[in-house]
Formats: C-alpha cells, sequence, structure tokens
C-alpha cells in the first residue's frame, strides 16, 4: 500500500517537473508582455493556491500592467489598470465560460458526469435562469422565504451566540434551493443538508490538483465526481416528481418543465443557481451582519429605513410578528427604497467581494496596452485592482458606506462587484433580495454585537482574499451575540 502512494507520488512529482522543465525560464515572449520566470509548475501551483497574493505581489514586483505565466500547457495573461481593464469586460471576443471551467474549479457541471448531454452553454443558462428570477416569482415567494428565516431564527432562542459564516450561510443555502427547485425539496430538512454537503465536497475539489491534473485519480477528483453525481441523482427525483404532479406549481422547477426543458437541462439551472448563491450571497449577507455588528450608525440607521418601510408599505396590524409585516412590503420598495442598506451591502462588496475573473481570447489576436494577446489565450482581473485602489477609494480597507454618497469621493469610480460589460451578473436582484430580507429581519428582532469566543467586543476580521469561493475571514472566529427584541 505504502509502496503504491510512493511510487503514484514520485510519478507525479516527475511529471510535475517534466512540465515545468518545458517551460522553465521562458524569458521574454514576441509579444513582449512580460513573462514571469521560474518553474511554471510552481507559478502555476501559488495561482491556483492564493491567486490574489499571487496577482498582487507579481504587478509590484514587475512593475507591469500584464504579466504572462502558464498553466499546463495555456498562456495565461494577468491584467490590470484602466485600458486592460476596459478591454477585459468589453471585448466581443472574449469568452468568459472558458476560463472559469478551467482555472475556478468548484463550478458544478452537468456535463462533466453526464457525457451525452449539450455542452454547458452560458447564453441559454442565462435565458433559463431569467424564467425563474423575476419580480413576479419574487412576489410570490416572498411570504415563504421570510418564514424560513423566521423559522431558523426561532432555534437560534431568545439570546445567545451564533456563528455568522455557518449560521447565515446555510440560511442563504435554504432560501436559494427554495427559490431554484421546488417545495418538497426545501421542505425537506435532511435533504437540505445533505445537498449542502455535497456543495462543500465541490468546493474541496478545487484543489490546485484537481485543477491541474482533472484526469489524476486522487481525492480532488473523487470528490468532484461524487459532488455532482450526488446532486444529479437528488435533482433528478424532484424534477420526475414534479413532472408526475397532477396539478402544477409556480416553483421553479414546474416553470422550467413547461418551457419545455428536458431533466438535464433544468438540473444545471438549478445547480448554477444554488452555487451561485452557496458562495456568494452567503458571503456578503454574513460579512455585512459582521460590519453592522461594529457600526452602531450604520446599523441604527438601516433600522430606521427598514422601519420606514414597514410604516409607509405594510398595512398589518403591529401585534403581527415581524417576518410577516416584512413580507407586506412590495417588491419594488425592497428593490428601490433602501438606499441606506443599498450603500451598506455596496461597501461590503466593495471590501470582500473581489473575485478573480477569466476570459479567454476566441477571435483574432488583439494589442492591449501596446501589447499582443494571442488567439487562444487566457486572461485574469482580480477586481481589487479597483475597489481596493486608493486612486478610486481612499482609505479603502475602512468600512464606510457614507463613501458612496459623500463629495470628494471620485463619483466615476468604477464599482464592479456585479461584473459590468457583456457579462453583467444575471442574479444581481435576486441576491440583494435575499440579503436585504436576511438583514431587515435580524435588524428588526435582535440588538447584537460582534464578539470573539470569549464574548469579549472585537473589530470586524480581516478577510480572506485568497478564499476563492467564500472569503471567510483571517485569524480567531467571530460570532453574533444577540438578544431578541422583537417577534
Ligand atoms: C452576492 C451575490 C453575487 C455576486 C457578488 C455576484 C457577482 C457576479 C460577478 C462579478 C459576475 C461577473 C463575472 C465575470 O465577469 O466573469 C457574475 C456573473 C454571473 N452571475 Fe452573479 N453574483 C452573485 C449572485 C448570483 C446569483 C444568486 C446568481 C443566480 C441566480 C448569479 C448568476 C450569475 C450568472 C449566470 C453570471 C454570468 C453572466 C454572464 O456571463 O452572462 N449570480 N456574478
Amino acid at each position: 500500500m505504502t509502496f503504491q502512494y510512493t511510487q503514484a507520488a514520485l510519478s507525479s512529482l516527475l511529471l510535475c517537473l517534466g512540465i515545468s522543465y518545458v517551460y522553465l525560464f521562458p524569458g521574454i515572449d514576441a509579444a513582449e508582455i512580460h513573462t514571469l520566470r521560474g518553474f511554471s509548475i510552481v507559478n502555476a501551483w501559488t495561482f491556483l493556491n492564493k491567486r490574489y497574493d499571487f496577482l498582487r505581489s507579481n504587478f509590484e514586483k514587475t512593475g507591469h500592467n500584464l504579466f504572462a505565466f502558464k498553466i499546463m500547457q495555456h498562456k495565461v495573461i494577468a491584467i490590470s489598470g484602466d485600458e486592460a481593464r476596459k478591454i477585459f469586460f468589453n471585448n466581443s471576443g472574449l469568452n468568459s465560460t472558458d476560463g472559469a471551467m478551467l482555472l475556478r474549479g468548484g463550478i458544478p457541471v452537468v456535463k462533466d458526469v453526464k457525457a451525452d448531454i449539450e455542452e454547458f452553454n452560458l447564453t441559454e443558462l442565462n435565458k433559463r435562469l431569467l424564467k425563474i428570477v423575476h419580480r413576479g416569482r419574487f412576489k410570490e415567494i416572498m411570504p415563504t422565504l421570510f418564514n424560513d428565516i423566521h423559522e431558523r431564527m426561532e432555534d437560534w432562542g431568545s439570546e445567545g451566540k451564533m456563528s455568522p459564516f455557518k449560521d447565515i450561510y446555510e440560511l442563504v443555502f435554504l432560501m436559494t434551493v427554495r427559490m431554484a427547485s421546488c417545495q418538497e425539496l426545501a421542505n425537506d430538512p435532511a435533504m437540505i443538508r445533505k445537498m449542502r454537503d455535497l456543495y462543500w465536497k465541490l468546493e474541496k475539489s478545487a484543489t490546485p490538483v484537481g485543477l491541474l491534473f482533472p484526469w489524476f485519480p486522487g481525492t480532488a477528483k473523487k470528490n468532484k465526481e461524487q459532488a455532482i453525481n450526488g446532486l444529479y441523482e437528488m435533482l433528478s427525483h424532484y424534477v420526475d416528481l414534479r413532472r408526475e404532479a397532477d396539478v402544477p406549481s409556480l416553483d421553479a422547477i414546474d416553470v422550467l418543465i413547461a418551457d419545455g426543458m428536458d431533466n438535464s437541462s433544468i438540473i444545471q439551472v438549478i445547480m448554477s443557481m444554488v452555487f451561485a448563491g452557496f458562495i456568494n450571497t452567503g458571503m456578503i449577507s454574513s460579512w455585512v451582519l459582521v460590519y453592522l455588528g461594529t457600526a452602531d450608525a450604520w446599523k441604527d440607521r438601516a433600522i430606521a429605513e427598514i422601519q420606514s418601510l414597514i410604516d409607509a408599505h405594510a398595512n398589518t396590524t403591529f401585534s403581527e410578528p415581524i417576518h410577516r409585516r416584512l413580507s407586506a412590503i412590495p417588491i419594488s420598495a425592497w428593490e428601490d427604497e433602501m438606499p441606506v442598506t443599498e450603500s451598506i451591502i455596496r461597501e461590503t462588496l466593495r471590501i470582500v467581494g473581489n473575485p478573480t475573473l477569466f476570459r479567454r481570447n476566441f477571435s483574432d489576436d488583439f494589442r492591449v496596452c501596446g501589447k499582443t494577446i494571442d488567439k487562444g489565450a487566457f486572461m485574469t482581473y482580480n477586481i481589487a485592482d479597483v475597489h481596493l485602489n486608493e486612486r478610486f477609494y481612499s482609505n479603502p480597507l475602512k468600512f464606510d458606506p457614507g463613501r458612496f454618497n459623500v463629495a470628494g469621493e471620485d463619483r466615476n469610480a468604477p464599482f464592479l462587484a456585479w461584473g459590468t460589460g457583456r457579462h453583467p451578473c444575471t442574479g444581481m436582484k435576486t441576491a440583494k433580495l435575499e440579503i436585504k430580507m436576511i438583514v431587515a429581519l435580524v435588524l428588526c428582532r435582535y440588538d447584537y454585537k460582534l464578539v470573539d469566543g470569549s464574548g469579549k467586543p472585537v473589530k470586524p476580521p480581516q478577510v480572506n482574499m485568497n478564499d476563492n469561493h467564500q472569503r471567510r475571514p483571517k485569524g480567531e472566529p467571530c460570532f453574533i451575540e444577540y438578544r431578541k427584541v422583537a417577534e
């Protein structure tokens, strides 16, 4: 057994060195993009493992706006600065799917385990998602979603301590599954737990080994296949169940069935939406509460805003619990009449939501900053290039939602957390609504502060920018210590 492991480890090492040797000291390429020196396998590994640090330190070291490195046989060009950014987001020859699939990992794609179905197609996915994420559906589902949040909160009791990066995540997971699938699944806590575990497993498969050697029969490959197969089987069961139902409902699966979609396509839509909700919406909801746990003035302003929405729109009696009163507020008010909460979410996204994005050049060579981007090359960009840049946002690590409304800040500062140009986020309205609902109910029902494990008040932790999927905090865990003040 030990011998087999040693042999496997040695073969992998030799393979890595072999690949690296080919690209060792590539020097300056013909297009004169600065190319990183050293073993390409080390560059690729560091990028996949700690992409934020890798990009930042190499931009600092090289002093260039563009630099190139290899990931296996692929050339990757890291970009920064205004000109390159605008081209990255707006050039029609750049494809956003390939890079994300190859270099990001952890994305559930049905095609990875069911070879006989159609290729993953982002344009189709967007069209299908838009059938289930719109105001009409939000309006239908809002009372049930508020009920979900309320019931979860009842488990917290009247006072205590909770971990936002666990408890709030779980809440967002449930809400997203409800929006993306059907009541039968969302109402079954054991299935929700099983599904959540499969997503964690999938996330764990996005290791450098899993990304560099997707064919290698190790833990990463096994985790990925088990997770996607498990999700596929589970969701197939619910799609079949809904197909056999006597009366169609307004649930997402029924909407997609009525649209004539086959099972695999429906499952792809659900998996993608739950994935986006799980990683992005969960992360931002947790961080909003963490920041507000140390920013009383902003917390008070947000509470006042929510209260005035209830007074203006919720034609319900005071004796009703808060979640019922909140669910009477129309969607248009949630979307358009919450400037304070919007600024808080925006500021949280500016500090925390800084993903590394990818593109691949599918058209002819083109020029950026006087350098050539070859056909077939990948490009990568981390949006902290603007969000954490003094040139656009002064004192960038400070949580200050007021900066978006204060004279003196650069009003033209780009804000990229929802994407821009050719690929803006399809789920922005859904995500904002979910975050606002959670924040509204927590703020109205609880008095809370941010504390450490011993209950001592603490400042917000730093963000682990290298945590590709979830941007969890660095250092000691923090908690929300709460006391219920309203039903
Ligand atoms: C806080 C939550 C979210 C954040 C911060 C976020 C952020 C982003 C960003 C930055 C992009 C652009 C990616 C790029 O340029 O390569 C994007 C694209 C996308 N997002 Fe979101 N997202 C969130 C939630 C969601 C949700 C809940 C869904 C599903 C309903 C979703 C679906 C998508 C899709 C399908 C795209 C690709 C659009 C395209 O390329 O045409 N997102 N998102």
